[in-house]
């Protein structure tokens, strides 16, 4: 495709702003959220979290390091529904690269825009809170495109796990050299956290989103971990319903980000839709059993209610963002189960929180 034809992005309160169509040619819509953290566009685009979500990319230039496929993929597809940017180079220079940038958006069918005032939007989204957008490179007049975007559904409420969740359980791991089984409920689950635990002697299962309790514990688990995905944690009543027994059973449990959030509601607390969410690379956030602090990689909309972990003894904040002041971290204080709402697995990120794997193994080995 040409990089030349002209593409429009409408926010869905009328703001609009004139581009440069990349990917495929086309009109796309979903949540508009800004990311900014300056390298790894790769696995963000193919992190299923952000099923249903336009990225803007805050970075100023995109695709100058091209796409490595499967090394830098964090799922099988690319998962954003559409990719907003300033400076978006078609060529690329690394020597390890596959092809460029475009043609992996080309061949994923994405349509984008560039040459936006990324800095702008993000001053808008951060003042009027997250909102749906369209981009179009077909559609270029706003009343037109408005009439569109009106039929995109609100975040607020989504269940989206079905969608990126695998159709079949699989396998991760070497059984034979593994220490502990660990069942992974996949919600929209990231590679790298399967890395992260294999890679620590957990042979790990995973099953499908709608999976029922009694077939994950046919499997015999030492334990369970509760991954990340898209959408909004109160709409998910069947993983809840899980999550409550798996923590009940006293066999070890760790969730992140949307597995973070369904162990606050499996315990009772409650889970709200954030102003404009927490994307990047560098959200420091406070381990409260430590004191120390850990730059945290990060991609959430919604997030737990301080004010009813209050009412809920049985459950402890472990991790607090520095910024915010919102919920980072919970444990239970009756069973060995715990969570953050952040990504330890940092994929792309700092490293600095990957201890919590080796909190998850070393309560595996006392249980
Ligand atoms: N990365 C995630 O797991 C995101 C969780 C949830 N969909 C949110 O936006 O808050």
């Amino acid at each position: 495709m040409s990089q030349k034809k002209e593409a429009l992005l409408l926010l869905e309160d009328g703001t609009a702003y004139r581009g440069l169509a990349l990917g495929i040619h086309g009109t796309t819509g979903g949540e508009i959220c800004f990311n900014t953290g300056m390298t790894g566009y790769q696995e963000i685009y193919t992190d299923p979290s952000y099923y249903g979500q336009i990225i803007v990319n805050t970075t100023s230039h995109i695709g100058n390091y091209g796409v490595q496929l499967e090394d830098e993929e964090e799922s099988g597809s690319v998962k954003i529904r559409g990719m907003v940017c300033n400076t978006f180079s078609p060529i690329y220079s690394r020597f390890t690269a596959d092809f460029s940038l475009q043609e992996y958006f080309e061949r994923a069918k994405i349509v984008g825009i560039s040459n936006i005032d990324t800095r702008h939007i993000v001053r808008h989204v951060r003042q009027k809170g997250v909102m749906n957008a369209m981009i179009s490179s077909e559609i270029l007049d706003e009343a037109e495109l408005m009439v569109e975007l009106k039929k995109v559904p609100s975040m607020d409420g989504l269940e989206l796990s079905s969608f990126v969740s695998t159709s079949e359980a699989y396998y991760m791991g070497d059984e034979a050299s593994s220490k502990w089984r660990v069942a992974v409920m996949d919600y929209g689950i990231k590679k790298s956290i399967l890395n992260n635990l294999t890679s620590r002697g957990c042979y790990c299962k995973i099953f499908p989103a709608q999976t029922s309790f009694s077939e994950v514990m046919d499997w015999n688990p030492d334990g369970f971990f509760i991954s990340n995905g898209p959408g909004d944690p109160a709409s998910m009543a069947y993983a809840v319903d899980n999550v409550t027994k798996m923590v009940e059973t006293g066999k070890p449990l760790f969730g992140i980000c949307l597995g973070h959030q369904l162990l606050a509601l499996s315990s009772g607390i409650n889970t709200y839709k954030m102003h404009h969410g927490h994307r990047g690379l560098n959200h420091p956030v406070k381990n409260l059993i430590t004191g120390l602090c850990e730059i945290t990689s990060q991609n959430h909309g919604f997030a737990v209610n301080p004010e009813e972990i209050e009412r809920h003894p049985d459950v402890e904040i472990t991790h607090v963002n520095l910024n915010d002041k919102t919920i980072e971290g919970i444990r239970r204080k009756d069973y060995p189960a715990f969570s953050v709402q952040y990504h330890p697995e940092a994929s792309p990120g700092p490293h600095d929180s990957r201890y919590l794997f080796d909190n998850f193994t070393e309560l595996l080995q006392k249980a």
